[in-house]
């Protein structure tokens, strides 16, 4: 029975459209990982090499089925806990930043900024397929492995996943993927 609404004469329901699209959010404290990094500036300034606890949120839209339910929203949970895990207690490197020159010398990876050179056990370090480690670059890296991971459209009918990554609290970039098919 939808909510009745209007005068006397003219009464009416309500009656809530069969509610098709939703999103689910994940937010949770525990999907971080903690990692050293410096970001490097367009006027050629860059940070001392530092660390943050990075936390990772996204939000899913996609389609209620008849069961009343979207996807299981472990098995985004799983794959965002797994991306973490990956890039936790590492020195995150941008190996596409032009103004890196990143060698490996024995067990160590040098990187060399300007006259500045870090010299690091290649076991410390994780070299990420972006420009600059800062939360926009890994929102775009995290958000792509996590669509690599899944066939989200095709198996969820998931619409759009926006991905958000936090280095402190009140601090943060979003980056969203758009589905094609759904
Ligand atoms: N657009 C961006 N700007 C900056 C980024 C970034 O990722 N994207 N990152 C930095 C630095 O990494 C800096 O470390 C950010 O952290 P910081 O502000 O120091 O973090 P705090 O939690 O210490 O914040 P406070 O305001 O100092 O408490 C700079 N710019």
């Amino acid at each position: 029975m939808g909510m009745v609404m209007g005068s006397e004469r003219h009464q009416f329901e309500l009656v809530p459209a069969p509610v098709q699209q939703c999103s689910i959010r994940i937010d949770k404290e525990d999907i971080k990982f903690s990692a050293g990094h410096f970001t490097l500036f367009a006027d050629g300034a860059r940070e001392r090499l530092h660390g943050h606890n990075f936390k990772v949120s996204a939000v899913i839209a996609t389609r209620i089925t008849s069961h009343g339910m979207a996807f299981d929203y472990n098995i985004i949970k799983r794959a965002m806990r797994s991306l973490c895990e990956e890039l936790d207690e590492y020195v995150l490197i941008p190996e596409r930043a032009e103004a890196l020159a990143i060698s490996h010398a024995g067990r160590s990876v040098v990187i060399r900024y300007g006259e500045d050179e870090f010299r690091l056990p290649a076991d410390d370090v994780k070299l990420l397929p972006i420009r600059n480690t800062t939360v926009e670059e890994l929102a775009i890296y995290l958000l792509g492995r996590l669509v690599e991971m899944e066939a989200w459209s095709a198996r969820w009918g998931v619409s759009e996943i926006a991905l958000e990554v936090s280095s402190g609290p009140g601090q943060s970039a979003q980056c969203r993927w758009k589905s094609i098919g759904a």
